[in-house]
């Protein structure tokens, strides 16, 4: 990465102008130009701009980071462990961060077409599905910022696993600036909710934001304390975005399109929908559409459409094929061309970018020889699983479906009701099992679960060895039925009191359980 720095006095100006800085200490005998940034006591070198931000900061921290080559500190309050360094005292230190990385890293934003994506499912799906069209007339220059992989060059080595969503704002700035160092032009990014609790994303401002969708999710005592905490958090993108792109079918969409409103023009916020979606009270017009064909377990065809004049100057009508199944699919892969097109791209180009795009984890199916098909997906919430069963059941006409789920512990615990309602509505049979217990006991959460399901309509197995919870499912299916093994993903561990715990993956789990019984079919014949 080229070298960044920034001096003490454009600190104090950024932090002025946004009414940030309550006071300062210039200490005379210290440089004033700082040459790294960072808010892990950690991660220090010499001449370092340090944040003490964070429900767990700890004075010691500060001190560390002052002996390792902090010269400056920002902070909410003053620290004796600061004497002799200059101290900035600011009203937000998570603001003030964001607003200070940006400038560190000298405004990475301004040579990226910045694309957003936000909504409680398809986030992941959707920035993928972007990034495999941009690349197609970028030559593979698109950055990447998801909860799956983040992607910073165009080079192998430019890609690595993401601990979250969205990153904090320094390590966000940071990354985007190696990103433009090496070339890329695009970035596609997810934003969460949290983002904007946090700040992480103050001061950025998108070409494009999408709002997919929302639906009760993410509250609790780590996250929102309430919906509309969740769902103010969410529409800050669409205050923040050049161009608002809203799904018309999301629930309050009344609020998503006042909040575009705010700062968009109606001319630049685009709407879509299903075909047959009506709404006798929607003001405005519905700019596309789209339209299933046809699907089976190894592809999805829709057919896109462009309903208004504006939309009509985008050459993107036509027929897509998706790798992914899922009827919802459809939707992210809608939303996305949508982007591909406001980023130039037409028809052709589009279809070929998303044709062949495949996400860890997300609807990967495995045949098997007469134990059905197996499906690894990251369902993890009553939309998703309500979303991914009826899909199923709709399609694949009425299946015997079998699922293997668990809920997370310490977070989330809203979404448990929600597996035992859409296991009751779809499933014929469960097995609860683990998925990143953390400190609860992964018992007590399946009985929770338990607790909700309706078992005249669905029979319930805890296994909480989650290998022989995979295994069992697989083995008792026939050859029509549909094991969905569901939350996970492709995570590599299960995260248990406080550890990564390594995991081989359901996948692969899936596919040795595949082979075991197969070899074992062949025995016997
Ligand atoms: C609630 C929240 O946003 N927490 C995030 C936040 O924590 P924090 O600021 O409170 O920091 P902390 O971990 O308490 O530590 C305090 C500070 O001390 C520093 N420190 C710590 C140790 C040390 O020796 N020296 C030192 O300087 C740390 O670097 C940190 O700056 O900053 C940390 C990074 O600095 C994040 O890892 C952490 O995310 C937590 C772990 C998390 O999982 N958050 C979830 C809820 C989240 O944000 N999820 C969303 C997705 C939600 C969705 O799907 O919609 C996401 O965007 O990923
Ligand atoms: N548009 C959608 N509507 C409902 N469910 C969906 C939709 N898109 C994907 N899903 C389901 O949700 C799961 C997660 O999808 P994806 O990772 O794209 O969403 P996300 O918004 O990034 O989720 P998260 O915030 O949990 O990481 C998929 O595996 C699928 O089961």
């Amino acid at each position: 990465m080229s070298e960044s720095s920034i001096t003490l006095n454009t600190c104090i100006l950024i932090l002025k102008e946004h009414h940030l800085l309550k006071s300062s200490a210039v200490q005379d005998a210290v440089p004033t130009k700082m040459d790294y940034i960072s808010y892990d006591s950690r991660d220090i070198k010499t001449n370092t701009l340090f944040f003490c931000k964070g429900a767990g900061f700890r004075p010691t921290y500060l001190s560390m980071a002052k002996e390792n080559g902090a010269i400056c500190y920002v902070a909410e309050q003053p620290y004796p462990e600061g004497k002799g360094m200059h101290a900035l005292i600011v009203r937000d230190v998570s603001k003030a961060m964001a607003l200070l990385s940006a400038a560190f890293f000298r405004f990475p934003q301004d040579d990226l077409y910045v694309v957003a994506f936000t909504g409680t499912k398809g986030k992941t799906t959707s920035a993928y599905f972007l990034k495999g069209m941009l690349d197609e007339i970028n030559g593979g220059r698109t950055a990447l910022i998801s909860s799956v992989d983040d992607v910073v060059g165009p080079k192998p080595e430019d890609r690595f696993k993401s601990s979250l969503t969205t990153p904090e704002s320094l390590d966000l700035f940071r990354d985007m600036r190696t990103a433009v160092d090496n070339g890329m032009t695009h970035l596609v990014m997810e934003v969460s909710s949290q983002a904007y609790k946090k700040n992480r994303v103050f001061g950025l401002t998108y070409d494009l934001g999408f709002f997919l969708n929302i639906t009760p999710d993410h509250i609790g005592p780590n996250e929102h304390p309430n919906f509309a905490d969740y769902l103010h958090c969410k529409l800050q993108l669409m205050v923040n975005s050049r161009k608002c792109i809203i799904n018309a079918m999301s629930d309050h969409f009344d609020e998503i399109y006042a909040a575009a409103t705010t700062t968009t023009n109606p001319d630049s916020i685009y709407l879509f929908s299903s075909n047959d979606f009506e709404n006798p009270n929607l003001k405005q017009p519905i700019d596309f559409r789209f339209q299933s064909v046809e699907t089976d377990m190894v592809e999805t065809k829709f057919k896109l459409f462009c309903a208004s004049e504006k939309a009509k100057k985008l050459p993107i009508a036509g027929a897509y094929t998706l790798q992914m199944i899922g009827d919802f699919n459809e939707m992210n892969g809608t939303a996305a061309i949508i982007g591909a097109g406001l980023a130039g791209e037409n028809h052709d180009q589009c279809a070929k970018g998303i044709r062949h795009v495949t996400i860890p984890g997300r609807m990967e199916a495995l045949p098997s020889d007469g134990h059905g098909t197996v499906i690894v997906d990251y369902a993890h919430n009553k939309a998703s699983m309500m979303a991914l069963m009826s899909f199923m059941k709709k399609e694949f006409n009425n299946p015997k479906i079998i699922v293997v789920v668990g809920a997370p512990g310490d977070k989330g615990v809203s979404r448990r009701p929600g597996f035992s309602e859409s296991l009751t509505a779809y499933a014929d049979k469960a097995f609860l099992t683990t998925d990143d217990p953390g400190f609860e006991d992964p018992q007590d959460i399946a009985e929770e679960i338990d607790a909700g399901i309706d078992h005249t309509k669905v029979d319930v197995t805890i296994e909480l060895d989650r290998e022989k919870a995979i295994h069992d499912a697989i083995a008792m299916a026939n050859k029509d039925d549909i094991v969905l093994i569901c939350g996970k993903g492709a995570d590599p561990f299960q995260k248990i009191r406080g550890v990564d715990t390594p995991y081989p993956t359901d996948i692969k789990v899936a596919e040795r359980v595949i082979n075991e019984l197969e070899k074992d079919a062949d025995k016997e014949n």
